[in-house]
């Protein structure tokens, strides 16, 4: 979870960085300060003919001047000045510019982290566009006020305070006056700013409402234009646009009021100080040089006090961000089982064991119901069952994508829990129905990244009766297969995940009706082989294909979440139980 605190713990990491920007800021304020002192003093000195320290210590160092060369001498100090204000302060915004993108860049890294490991029942509920966008516009939202704040909040504080002394060294009472006003537009902005900070999270949400429609839209395009929906689910798009609309509305414009209002008690507070400073000239001893460095001055003070104000309306929308993607945090990781025993190591395969295994998706119901299942090493074993009654849910168990409620996962008699699940992963692969595709050329889909030798890719694809396909590719393993592989038939997909799968050279394959796009010939072709590179590998199928489940050593029939018949093909017609009459119901046997 992050908070200020953890913030500020990552920006004081930067030591060097932060003791250089700062030094940058100091001297830049150092010769901001005087810079304004200059040409008003000449008014009283040269003007109105009382020479003072100006023209005293220009006679010390050039001898006797003259109206010319003493403005132009004060003029040259005033431009080399704002000159080196200019530099020093683009130095100290390059240095911290970079602190604040660092740190933005670490709650981000951060998040992806925590992403990374999410379980996948919290996955589930959470759309990517919400995630996307508090990534995107929630982190940006933090990144606007670190930025403003590491780098302007001391300078703006130092200019204040700076000025203000330099003030109160011309007149004190006037100094005083300053001082005292500061406080005072500072409070006004607190309470203001933090109405303000409530307006953006309302508009970030908003932001985050849309996104998640827009890419869910986009994602599903097909489907919707098959069921000509595009209209109404535009429209709906566009609901949650207008609500961005609305929101930014309301929040552009009441935190812009908001600034000017507080510029506005700020602005009324110079012109009444410039009023008595006139009467101070009029009724004291305040010349009329030094009442325009006071101008000057108030001028100078104009910058930080706008600076600390848009960071007071940055932190409060930077906090309610913050509140925002703790809420990534809060989402619950997947368990991380340490690894102390790995059953896979030294061997080519090995057996697979659910015991008593319980299982819910809501907490409450439970879709698998104490489900005893072995696959002795080597063997192929296949589940059958009614759609709905908990297949794909024990595939999805064997490879610790869900936690089970009650008994074990075993595989050679050692616990998930004790090999860990990224060992399980690397071992086992699961092959679904609808694999998942890339939008990038097959053969990124096919070796994920990995640097795999071409031919090895060749090899998997004959064995998936893929070759000839990508042979015919206009770009053969560089064709760009488009968005989920839409490029490719729902087969082909199928066959390409089998080849993904074997280029992972798994110890253990399951197959989740990995095939049931394909026509019998092709799956006949595959199959075989298929056979000779699963020939040592423990192999379940999900199998809706006769001759699949026939070549099974055993199967498990499955209804509702339990177990309710087992054996081979053989023992389970005999039976004549539920296997019997789903074959026959199936396959019109
Ligand atoms: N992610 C999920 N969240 C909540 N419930 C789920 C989820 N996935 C499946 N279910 C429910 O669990 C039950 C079993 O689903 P499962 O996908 O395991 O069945 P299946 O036997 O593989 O079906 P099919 O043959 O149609 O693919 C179903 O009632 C389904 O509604």
């Amino acid at each position: 979870m992050y908070d200020w605190g953890k913030i500020f713990q990552e920006i004081k990491k930067y030591k060097r960085e932060l003791f250089l920007g700062h030094l940058f800021a100091i001297l830049a304020t150092a010769v901001s300060i005087p810079t304004p002192l200059f040409l008003p003093l000449l008014v009283d000195e040269v003007l109105l003919n009382k020479p003072g320290i100006f023209v005293h210590t220009y006679q010390r160092i050039f001898g006797e001047g003259n109206p010319v060369t003493y403005t132009l001498a004060a003029l040259i100090i005033v431009l080399v000045m704002r000159f080196l204000f200019f530099v020093l302060n683009a130095l100290q915004s390059k240095i911290f510019t970079k602190i604040s993108k660092n740190v933005t860049y670490k709650i981000r890294e951060d998040l992806l982290n925590h992403i990374k490991d999410l379980s996948m029942s919290e996955f589930e509920t959470v759309g990517s566009g919400g995630i996307a966008s508090k990534l995107i516009t929630d982190v940006n939202t933090i990144d606007d006020f670190i930025g403003k704040t590491v780098s302007r909040f001391i300078i703006s504080v130092l200019t204040i305070i700076g000025v203000a002394l330099v003030l109160i060294m011309i007149n004190w009472k006037l100094g005083l006056l300053i001082v005292l006003l500061n406080p005072v537009v500072i409070y006004f902005t607190t309470v203001v700013g933090r109405k303000i900070g409530k307006l953006k999270a309302i508009e970030n949400k908003a932001v985050e409402k849309f996104q998640e429609k827009l890419v869910e839209t986009l994602d599903l395009f097909w489907q919707i234009r098959a069921s000509n929906r595009e209209k109404s689910f535009i429209k709906s798009v566009l609901e949650t646009a207008k609500e961005v609309k609305e929101t930014s509305i309301e929040f552009g414009w009441k935190s812009d009021a908001a600034a000017r209002l507080s510029m506005l008690v700020f602005l009324s507070g110079y012109e009444i100080f410039r009023a008595v400073s006139i009467l101070f000239v009029a009724y004291s001893d305040l010349t009329i040089g030094l009442m325009l460095a006071i101008f000057g001055y108030l001028w100078v003070m104009m910058t930080p006090v706008q600076e600390l104000l848009g960071i007071q309306y940055a932190f409060h929308s930077g906090d309610a961000a913050l509140k925002r993607i703790n809420k990534i945090f809060e989402m619950k990781k997947e368990p991380k089982y340490p690894h102390i025993l790995n059953s896979f190591k030294n061997k080519k395969t090995c057996s697979v064991k659910l015991k008593d295994v319980y299982f819910s998706y809501d907490g409450k119901n439970y879709v698998i119901k104490g489900v005893n299942l072995i696959a002795e090493t080597g063997k192929k074993v296949a589940i059958v069952g009614a759609s709905g009654s908990g297949k794909t849910t024990l595939a999805h168990i064997m490879v610790g994508f869900y936690p089970v409620d009650k008994g074990d996962v075993l595989y050679d008699d050692i616990s998930v829990k004790e090999i860990g699940l990224d060992v399980v992963r690397e071992n086992v692969s699961l092959v679904l129905q609808n694999p998942m595709m890339f939008n990038d050329t097959v053969r990124f889909n096919l070796t994920l990244g990995k640097d795999i030798p071409e031919s090895k890719i060749w090899e998997a694809l004959e064995i998936a009766q893929m070759k000839d396909v990508v042979e015919n590719l206009p770009d053969k393993l560089d064709t760009l297969i488009g968005k989920n592989g839409i490029k490719l038939s729902g087969g082909q997909r199928q066959r390409l995940a089998i080849a993904r799968m074997i280029l992972q050279n798994p110890k253990i394959v399951i197959l989740d009706e990995s095939t049931s796009a394909l026509d019998t010939h092709t799956e006949y072709r595959l199959f075989n082989a298929l056979q000779e590179y699963l020939k040592e590998k423990t192999t379940i199928i999900i199998a809706h294909r006769l001759s699949t489940v026939q070549q099974a050593d055993y199967i498990y029939v499955i209804d509702r979440g339990e177990i309710v018949e087992e054996g081979t093909h053989q023992e389970l017609m005999e039976k004549e139980g539920l296997y019997n009459q789903f074959m026959r119901k199936h396959f019109m046997l």
